[in-house]
């Protein structure tokens, strides 16, 4: 086993936990295919600028991920790293002078090493072929590709001579939702939408097969289809298996949370639900079911955790819709099921005896007090400050969706002013990134010493892809709290 297996740990057991490692994707020249009449086909709510999206927005959350997590990577280099000469080689996945990070994992990097193996080449060849309707002459072609060139089309979708052979997989940057890291298990997801299975299918590869994740093989998990699905005429959607990353949140060492939503089933957790408690890996599940519309997508759009006892989330996730008595209109039309959001929580050992929570966010309450032993009274901060309209335009623009770097230290966008506001109102300092990366390079702060603050990200064309930092790391290892 190499030193790099030896030290290859997979463990998370909070959301808030010091971050240690984590799978990202940088955007790929993909992104830079997207065509107007396919973005929505796409999961993209516009086309995008690559140049932008890389330079003026990305690389900025690389290198900040790189001083908290691989520091010796970047801190005294930064100036020679972004020198006009360098070429922006540090951020090109194959390039002799890329990152490297075992830290800050980069998917396209993991696939260049996998593919070094003949036989696993084939077969992944075969694997995307087979989704992608490929000729047969042209799987052949493929599996006499270099891993380079061959793990760049197999994200991009497009050739070294810029010939696309079939389409690009631009939601891959959004690497949270394609497994999620349960303590020392990973749960792979299983796509809603056509766009994203092929990021699937790359994924089942890499985690099967990558060394790194040599020691873990028996622990990864993967969500069956249920007979139901294969046995009803039609796409009976009721019946179908979905879940992904964005929708499962591991919020303390024995319990988790899944959220039903757009893009995860009934059935999808409830096959996850089954698979977490037979194999012992965790006692609690509480299913939290939103709304399934586009505006929410997945659990970690409508809330995230920041401390210990401090939540952000959209208010009208938060509580269940008040009926109000004075307007006539109410006893007049339907409820509005689709507005409902309800909490109802899964023990292993008891089983046919879930708890229901009035609303969100009495969980969230219950989760800092009971899972977390806060003892601080919990704290929620609202997407748009909790008004209207910039509660929902700000959710729309990922208000609710930050990573933690560490406990308190979270990373978002600079486009929410007014959920900006709520947190500069609980106490939260709040920096914008280009000034903290100078002052992480100086010496002027340590990533170790922070507390309590909210990093701004430009975001003027990362948030046309509809996801925001949460939804851009896919968590391998987390301090313990
Ligand atoms: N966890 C997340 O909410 N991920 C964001 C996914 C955005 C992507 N464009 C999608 O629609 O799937």
């Amino acid at each position: 086993m190499s030193k790099q297996q030896q030290d290859f740990k997979v463990n998370v057991n909070t959301e808030i936990g010091r971050l240690r490692k984590l799978l990202i994707h940088s955007p790929d020249s993909g992104l830079g295919k997207v065509v107007p009449s396919k973005a929505q086909d796409w999961l993209f709510e516009d086309i995008v600028h690559l140049d932008t999206i890389r330079k003026g927005e990305y690389d900025y959350y690389l290198k900040l991920l790189m001083y908290f997590l691989d520091p010796e990577k970047i801190k005294g280099k930064l100036a020679a790293i972004d020198s006009e000469e360098a070429n922006r080689n540090f951020y090109k996945p194959g390039h002799k002078e890329f990152h490297n990070s075992n830290s800050v994992l980069e998917i396209q990097q993991l696939l260049i090493e996998m593919l070094e193996s003949e036989s696993i080449k084939k077969k992944l060849v075969s694997a995307v072929c087979a989704i992608e309707g490929c000729t047969y002459k042209l799987q052949l072609q493929l599996a006499e590709m270099d891993p380079k060139e061959l793990a760049e089309l197999c994200i991009s979708g497009t050739m070294a001579n810029d010939t696309m052979i079939f389409a690009p997989i631009p939601n891959l940057i959004f690497t949270r939702d394609v497994g999620t890291t349960i303590n020392n298990f990973i749960l792979l997801n299983k796509p809603a939408k056509k766009a994203r299975a092929r990021e699937t299918l790359l994924m089942r590869y890499l985690f099967f097969n990558h060394p790194v994740f040599e020691a873990y093989r028996n622990n990864i998990l993967e969500i069956p289809d249920v007979t139901m699905h294969f046995l009803r005429p039609g796409d009976e959607p009721s019946f179908s298996t979905t879940l992904e990353g964005g929708d499962v949140m591991m919020v303390s060492p024995n319990h988790v949370l899944i959220g039903c939503s757009e893009r995860t089933s009934e059935h999808g957790a409830n096959e996850a639900i089954k698979l977490l408690f037979e194999q012992n890996v965790v006692e609690k599940v509480t299913v939290v079911k939103i709304p399934a519309k586009r505006d929410y997508m997945h659990l970690d759009t409508v809330f995230t955790q920041v401390k210990r006892n401090t939540w952000v989330i959209l208010n009208s996730i938060a509580h269940s819709p008040k009926f109000n008595a004075d307007e006539p209109i109410n006893f007049l039309k339907e409820p509005e099921k689709l507005e409902a959001t309800t909490a109802i929580q899964f023990h292993k050992d008891k089983p046919g005896e879930p708890k229901y929570f009035e609303h969100v966010e009495a969980l969230l309450d219950d989760i800092s007090r009971n899972d977390l032993h806060s003892t601080e009274p919990t704290k929620i901060i609202y997407s748009g400050n909790n008004t209207f309209p910039y509660d929902s335009r700000e959710q729309w623009t990922d208000s609710c969706n930050l990573l933690a770097l560490k406990e308190g230290v979270v990373v978002g966008y600079d486009r929410n002013d007014k959920t900006v506001d709520a947190f500069k109102a609980e106490g939260f300092n709040v920096v914008d990134v280009k000034d903290l990366i100078q002052d992480l390079e100086s010496g002027k702060v340590d990533a170790n010493t922070m507390t309590d603050t909210l990093i701004l990200m430009p975001s003027a064309e990362l948030s046309r892809a509809r996801g925001g930092f949460h939804c851009m790391s896919l968590p391998i290892l987390r301090d313990n709290l």
